[in-house]
């Protein structure tokens, strides 16, 4: 049988109004509901027979809006659904004057469904409106049902409805009454999910635990990966799966029939073995709580809304604007308590009085094209509240429900950290941000935390989709010591470099715990030559040809540059080439980097002379120390992009490392700004000094257990895609994925700047664009392996580089490229 793809709908019916909940008590309405979903031509799976079923309707919600509104008239039902507000979690009331209570003719139930509000807009947003129900009837219900089928042109056995266990059901309908408006989005999801995987599992006759099927053209796209339904709902709600003895399969996708076979690729074994997850107790924690719970149908609602909206590195959900002013003033996460004890006392004596009967939620998770609308992201942007200055940070927007990231991928840029993090987030456990590069901790550091949390999908889609992490890649982490400042104290307002060596053990055990908490954090680096090249191209050839191309005014010596002309005449007369940029300023690397140099006393005197500064005890040590260094001739920690470059010496010449070449050639003397990472196109490329300040922090030679920090090498990503990955995802402590499918797909972020969601095949004749991009790009230079140049490419007299100049680069950076390699344990291919 081929399961239908349309998403699916939940209809849910109430608890008894009554405080002390009884699970085993079977309520008319259910018995009612599941009269009808058997007297109606569908399948059911109520094995026993005894009612104790509700059921589960796969249905377009677009559909059902106009099979209800089609309705309307028919029989009294009302349908309004607000399907053009919608958009994640937000929905939209309805007018009271379209709600009326219709007599059904099956069963003698009336069925009312209620739509509720979680539309965050409004502050005083948190009961459900009654007014807003609007009415369905059984034969509705079924009549709806039927219409679908015929209207799908689909077999009857092509729409499968499955029974819950009505306790099941009941359980989470208390849930919903006492606290309807901040668990509803949790709980539907994870009914949803329910509701899938008991599809799934009722419908075939094979092992599989999910069938998704593949949308025509859509087999190719990374993205399906990201929409793998598998979830942990069917454990955390204590929910066993039907083949027990099956060890789960990774995600594997069948591609001999039209669809993708899934299994979820965890159980809670997978967690207990796998202890380097950083929030690895909690999760178990919840999972066996809340199996415990239900197993004793004696929970109170705080506890089981507690363990389902603190998940894995999640916030639990916040509490209303309104109700916030209810608890004593706090400004941190704790109130968040508070608030929610709050909250349930007044809703449970209000929640008798509801009249929550049956609750439609639609959830549109089963087509890749619409995948950003399936990650159900906090539905508000927070940034109108923020401002730059510290007081508004203290007044932090509350954090629940939004979640924190377990890894950032912190550079360095130019060395595939698009493609890196691309593949990772086909990892079927995590989800994408909402961009790749956040840049929160360099550029927006002013903004909330609330801000920079919410570029990661919410609660609800952590619970939904299974997922254990998010993450995201921002290169412009990686050269900045005060970037892993702030990271350290945004996630540890503990942390201090030298809490390792406070006192002795004890300090140890205090400095693990501490990283710990923090995000893991991926670097990634490169042949520096080659990413020097990358960089020259995207920092300096394509902004400054786009910029001259368009006539906006560029002058040297004193007279204009004519826009519109080709590329070829500005390259030609107008451009640097890469050995006359890369000469420069390897002149003056050199003399910072040599021992004693410029750079390091310029770092010392930033850090070394200031007790308050976050590294000055790492500054001194290092500083004092004669064993930082493989061969002793190269200087300790460097604050190379700060401490290397000097000022500018006029608006024609920005950095006086460019005096020479503005006299030499004062034509190709563009006074064009954001020119500045070219002052550094080599020197990002000396790794071992960026990264050694974050190993200050994220890892310590004493202890071997706790490396909070990987290194990849990009050539391995291109030679060795798969395993590559699958270091990366034991170093995350995720469960093993097959990442074939994921990095076969291609490059990302190819030749110059594409974007960093563009994908190059890695074979041109399967990409059709792939060709029109590369001859609009003919500018490039002598690639390894792992770049993708093109013989025009490789022509390009720009970056044609002599034998003696590139001798002299390998020279320069062999000792800091094996100092390197000593600080992460591993070689790389150069
Ligand atoms: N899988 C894989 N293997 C090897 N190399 C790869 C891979 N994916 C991307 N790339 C190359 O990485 C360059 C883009 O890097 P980033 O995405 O980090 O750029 S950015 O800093 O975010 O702008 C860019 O380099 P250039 O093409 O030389 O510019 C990409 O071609």
């Amino acid at each position: 049988m081929r399961v239908k793809t349309i998403p699916p709908i939940v209809i849910m019916t109430s608890p008894p109004p009554s405080e002390s909940f009884d699970f085993s008590h079977d309520n008319d309405e259910i018995a009612a509901f599941s009269a009808l979903v058997r007297s109606s031509s569908l399948p059911t799976d109520d094995d026993d027979n005894d009612g104790d079923a509700a059921s589960l309707i796969s249905v377009d919600d677009e559909r059902l809006h106009q099979l209800l509104v089609a309705h309307h008239d028919d029989d009294g039902t009302i349908a309004s659904l607000d399907t053009d507000n919608r958009e994640g979690s937000d929905w939209r009331h309805n007018s009271s004057d379209d709600a009326h209570v219709v007599n059904d003719d099956c069963g003698g139930a009336s069925i009312t469904v209620t739509e509720p509000t979680l539309d965050d807009d409004d502050d005083d947003h948190d009961d459900v409106n009654e007014d807003a129900s609007f009415l369905l009837s059984p034969t509705s219900v079924r009549r709806h049902a039927q219409s679908l089928i015929k209207s799908n042109n689909t077999k009857d056995n092509d729409v499968v409805v499955n029974p819950l266990p009505s306790r099941l059901l009941h359980f989470i309908l208390h849930k919903l009454q006492t606290n309807p408006v901040l668990s509803i989005s949790t709980f539907c999801m994870g009914v949803i999910s329910v509701c899938i995987w008991a599809i799934s599992s009722s419908s075939s006759s094979s092992n599989n635990l999910f069938r998704v099927s593949k949308s025509s053209n859509s087999c190719d796209d990374i993205r399906l990966h990201k929409t793998y339904p598998a979830f942990p709902a069917e454990v955390l709600l204590g929910i066993t799966a039907p083949h027990e003895s099956d060890k789960p399969i990774h995600g594997v996708s069948d591609q001999s029939q039209n669809s993708v076979v899934v299994k979820p690729p965890y159980t809670i074994t997978d967690f207990q073995y796998n202890k380097s997850l950083t929030y690895w107790d909690e999760v178990v924690g919840a999972i066996a709580q809340t199996q415990r719970n239900i197993a004793s149908y004696a929970s109170s609602a705080e506890e089981v809304w507690t363990n389902l909206t603190t998940w894995g590195p999640c916030y639990p959900r916040a509490i209303t604007h309104h109700h916030r002013n209810h608890q004593r003033s706090s400004n941190n996460n704790d109130g968040d308590d508070d608030d929610r004890h709050q909250y349930l006392r007044i809703n449970r004596k209000k929640g008798l009085d509801h009249n929550w009967t049956y609750i439609v939620q639609t959830f549109n998770s089963y087509n890749p094209s619409s995948l950003d609308e399936n990650i159900i992201y906090p539905t508000e942007r927070i940034s109108n509240q923020c401002t730059s200055s510290s007081s508004t940070k203290r007044q932090e927007p509350p954090l629940g429900g939004l979640c924190r990231p377990s890894f950032l991928i912190i550079g360095q840029g130019k060395c595939g950290t698009s493609s890196l993090y691309h593949y990772l987030t086909g990892h079927p456990r995590i989800l994408p941000a909402k961009e790749k590069q956040i840049d929160y901790f360099n550029y927006h550091r002013a903004m909330p935390l609330s801000w920079y949390y919410s570029h990661f999908p919410t609660i609800e889609s952590f619970l939904g989709r299974g997922a254990l992490m998010t993450g995201e890649a921002s290169p412009g982490y990686m050269p900045y010591p005060y970037v892993v400042e702030a990271v350290a104290q945004q996630f540890s307002s503990n942390w201090k470099p030298s809490a390792a060596n406070d006192d002795g053990l004890k300090g140890l055990e205090k400095w693990k715990a501490i990283v710990r908490s923090l995000p893991k954090i991926i670097a990634i680096v490169r042949n520096p030559i080659e990413r020097a090249k990358s960089s020259y191209k995207y920092n300096y050839v394509d902004p400054a040809i786009t910029k001259l191309r368009s006539g906006s005014g560029i002058t040297v010596q004193g007279k204009r540059i004519p826009g519109k002309k080709s590329d070829a005449y500005y390259r030609t007369n107008h451009l640097f080439s890469f050995e006359e940029l890369a000469y420069a300023e390897l002149i003056v690397l050199k003399e910072c980097l040599k021992l004693g140099g410029s750079g390091e006393r310029w770092t010392y005197d930033e850090f070394g002379k200031r007790p308050a500064a976050f590294f000055y005890e790492s500054v001194r040590r290092r500083s004092n120390s004669t064993s930082t260094t493989s061969d002793s001739t190269t200087p300790p920690l460097i604050y190379l992009d700060e401490a290397c470059y000097t000022a500018s010496k006029s608006k024609a010449v920005p950095r006086t490392q460019w005096n020479d070449l503005a006299t030499e050639h004062p034509n190709k003397t563009l006074t064009l700004p954001n020119l500045h990472l070219v002052q550094s196109i080599l020197g990002r490329g000396v790794y071992t000094f960026p990264l050694e300040w974050w190993y200050e922090v994220f890892s310590h030679v004493a202890v071997r257990d706790l490396d909070h920090i990987h290194v990849v090498c990009t050539e391995d990503m291109a030679d060795t895609p798969e395993s590559t990955m699958e270091n990366v995802t034991n170093f995350l402590g995720l469960p093993d994925f097959d990442f074939t499918n994921v990095t076969s797909v291609g490059r990302y972020n190819v030749g110059g700047h594409r974007g960093y969601d563009t994908i190059t095949k890695l074979h041109p004749d399967d990409d059709e664009n792939h060709g029109a991009a590369m001859s609009e790009d003919p500018l490039s230079f002598p690639h390894d392996e792992s770049s993708s140049g093109t013989a025009d490419e490789e022509d390009d007299p720009l970056l044609t580089i002599s034998d003696s100049f590139l001798n002299e680069l390998i020279h320069f950076y062999q000792p800091y490229n094996e100092r390197l390699f000593q600080l992460i344990g591993k070689r790389c291919p150069w």
